[in-house]
């Protein structure tokens, strides 16, 4: 349903030096540099899948996106979504594609909710009897009775996301692209985010793409993901490896009566990792295994008044796939 083979999309901006000095200076001469947000990405994604696509800040996901859109033309590569070039924007392909994103609102603010509903039945030409019937499962599967005869600009966070949904997929789009789709709900409204778009996919077939910060989402709803660091893919396989690899390795934390001697943390041992060391707290990563031994050398040096031991987050193992480390 889409592929995605050698992505590049590159932004030039505008450079200026800092000061007085710099701004005149560019006003008479500017200064660009390219920016590649997209570096050389290849996937793919089925029919009924939903691929979560993970990164921090600034790592691409949203041009990626944005070019899987048709919002955005690739620099180079191809992308191939329902058999179409989205740059193109054909209708046609236009009619197959939902896009939800968190910080952008379709909803026209100031009307009730079902009358955007009713535009969007003309922008996209649905034929009456299949607007309704999915106008109505769509309200009834988000809860949105209570408030489709608001004005948008009344609705809290929580319901006008719902109502979002449903307007984004009226059309019944067979490629469904989630930005942040839960960004700043509370955990009631993602959980019921969460149950629409499983429940959804599992009745349309549809192809969803995921972006989200919040791990929850992805564990929930995706078996595979990318990742995504410095525009670069830097993983494409299940979550379950993620998490095996989380599960290999013990988090210690220990409480410090007082600041380490130098040279202690080098003892440890190079497979340890320090993932934070201040005077009063130490954290640290390392495989299964050397817990033990750690924990004894630790106490051996007498500096630790508490430490306790579990797994690593996740979040974890993700920067280590973000900084291109593999899982074994
Ligand atoms: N229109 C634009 N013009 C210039 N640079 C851009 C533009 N859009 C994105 N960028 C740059 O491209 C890079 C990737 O941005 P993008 O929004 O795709 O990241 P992201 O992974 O979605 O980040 P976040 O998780 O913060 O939303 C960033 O360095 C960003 O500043």
């Amino acid at each position: 349903m889409i592929t995605v083979r050698n992505l590049v999309r590159t932004f030039e901006v505008t450079q200026r030096a800092p000061g007085l000095q710099g701004a005149l200076r560019s006003v008479v001469r500017r200064e660009t540099r390219s920016i590649t947000a997209v570096d050389d990405i290849t996937f793919e994604a089925h029919s009924g899948q939903v691929l979560g696509v993970l990164g921090p800040n600034g790592a691409g996901k949203t041009t990626a996106l944005k070019c899987i859109a048709g919002l955005l033309t690739p620099t180079s590569g191809v992308v191939e979504v329902l058999g179409h070039e989205p740059a193109r924007r054909s209708p046609d392909f236009l009619r197959r594609l939902g896009f939800v994103m968190g910080q952008r609102w379709q909803l026209h603010i100031d009307l009730p909710v079902w009358e955007s509903f009713e535009l969007h039945r003309v922008m996209y030409g649905i034929g009456r009897v299949s607007f309704v019937e999915a106008r109505d499962e769509l309200v009834d599967m988000l809860g949105l009775e209570p408030y489709v005869m608001q004005q948008a600009r009344k609705l809290s966070l929580g319901q006008r996301m719902r109502c979002e949904f449903a307007a984004a997929l009226l059309h019944r789009p067979s490629v469904v692209l989630l930005d942040e789709p839960t960004l700043g709900l509370d955990f009631e409204s993602q959980v019921q985010i969460r149950r629409f778009v499983a429940e959804y996919v599992r009745r349309s077939g549809a192809c969803v793409l995921l972006t989200s910060h919040y791990l929850a989402d992805i564990d929930a709803l995706c078996e595979d993901v990318l990742a995504i660091s410095q525009g670069r893919l830097t993983y494409r396989g299940s979550l379950r490896a993620i998490q095996e690899m989380a599960d290999d390795s013990k988090r210690v934390r220990a409480r410090l009566a007082q600041p380490l001697q130098a040279g202690t943390l080098a003892r440890l041992g190079s497979d340890v990792t320090v993932v934070d060391h201040s005077a009063t707290q130490l954290v640290l990563t390392m495989p299964h295994g050397r817990a033990g031994a750690v924990v004894q050398e630790l106490e051996r040096v007498g500096a630790v008044t508490d430490i306790t031991m579990g797994a690593p987050p996740l979040e974890e193992s993700l920067s280590r796939l973000y900084r291109g480390s593999s899982l074994s």
